[in-house]
């Protein structure tokens, strides 16, 4: 026998085999998606996203004061307003008075060391259910929607956001953002965390579900990117660098692994995220529940592969029971 056939020697313990990793999970790793609603004292659990819920901002505290206290460091906001009147340009995404700034102040408020990101998109806000301003012919119109969503993450800046992540997929938003930021000075104060590289995937069901974001007519097919295009991630990932992205974001994640392991590749020098997004989650959740595997030992097995692929920030659903799993 060879000497160099021995490998098991190598993790024949415990602790050999958790110094195989080259990162290992941890709670700061995790950013936990949240929906925020326009009912204050709402508290509506999502079906087809077990253990998760649409909150209104009155028992935000009742929501994250037990998660703070596990060691929650971040969150990304959604809103859902359901009684806001959405137009052609998702006049609602920046109202003052709405779920998403009315979130931001209360949390930075409530919790000062909660890092407090925001998605930016226009499709929970506009009447077609797309993520930008349309053309007549239904087609983007590119230059409207950048400098809107542009608008709409200022807005969420000035109301005290750690981080605008902005899910659209326009072209040029990145600059257009990077650029409205710092025309009002808040270059420096707010981190730009781009979905660089965000699939047309079946896997966004159980969100539209809680955000009603759905596309009224059509698909987010022009826009968001063909599963099989890896090299318009690549290209897209190395545009959102030269743009000013600080975070390069892939979503979904699972599916893309490959996609994770380009980021942080073409983007050495930046924090690359992943997003397991609701059908992920969903998927695992209903592995489990019919016995085909152990949930938290799945929910593991699917993040360290993110994890070894690259990604440096997790955004995900379990991020709860992960406070409780990294506990030990
Ligand atoms: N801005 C688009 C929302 C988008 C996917 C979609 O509905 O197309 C995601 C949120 N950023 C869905 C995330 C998820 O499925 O968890
Ligand atoms: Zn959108």
């Amino acid at each position: 026998m060879q000497v160099s056939s021995i490998l098991q020697g190598g993790y024949q313990h415990p602790l050999s085999r958790k110094w195989q990793a080259r990162r290992s999970l941890e709670k700061s790793m995790f950013m936990y998606p949240i929906f925020i609603t326009d009912d204050p004292s709402a508290k509506v659990d999502i079906p087809t996203l077990p253990g998760q819920s649409r909150w209104g901002v009155d028992r935000l505290e009742e929501f994250l004061g037990p998660l703070v206290k596990k060691g929650l460091s971040s969150v990304i906001l959604f809103g859902v307003p359901l009684k806001a009147q959405k137009d052609e340009k998702g006049t609602p995404a920046d109202d003052t008075e709405g779920p998403v700034i009315q979130a931001i102040r209360r949390i930075r408020s409530a919790f000062p060391s909660l890092y407090v990101a925001t998605d930016v998109c226009l499709c929970e806000y506009t009447s077609h259910g797309h993520c930008g301003i349309l053309n007549h012919d239904h087609t983007i119109n590119t230059e409207p929607s950048t400098e809107r969503l542009a608008q709409v993450a200022l807005s969420y800046a000035q109301a005290g956001a750690h981080c605008v992540a902005p899910s659209d997929m326009m072209d040029g938003r990145i600059l257009a953002i990077k650029r409205k930021l710092i025309d009002a000075g808040y270059g420096n104060k707010v981190t730009l965390m781009s979905y660089a590289a965000k699939f047309a995937s079946g896997l966004y069901g159980p969100f539209r579900d809680a955000a009603g974001s759905a596309p009224s007519f059509g698909d987010r097919k022009c826009y968001q990117l063909p599963p099989q295009a890896k090299g318009l991630a690549r290209r897209a990932i190395i545009r959102d660098v030269n743009e000013g992205a600080d975070i390069i974001m892939v979503k979904p994640a699972l599916p893309y692994l490959d996609v994770i392991s380009d980021a942080s590749e073409l983007a050495p020098d930046h924090p690359v995220a992943c997003y397991q997004v609701s059908g992920e989650y969903a998927m695992v959740v209903a592995g489990a529940n019919a016995g085909v595997y152990d949930l938290k030992a799945m929910a593991f097995e699917t993040t360290e592969s993110m994890v070894r692929a690259g990604a440096t920030l997790i955004l995900s659903y379990f991020t709860p029971q992960f406070l409780d799993w990294l506990d030990v």
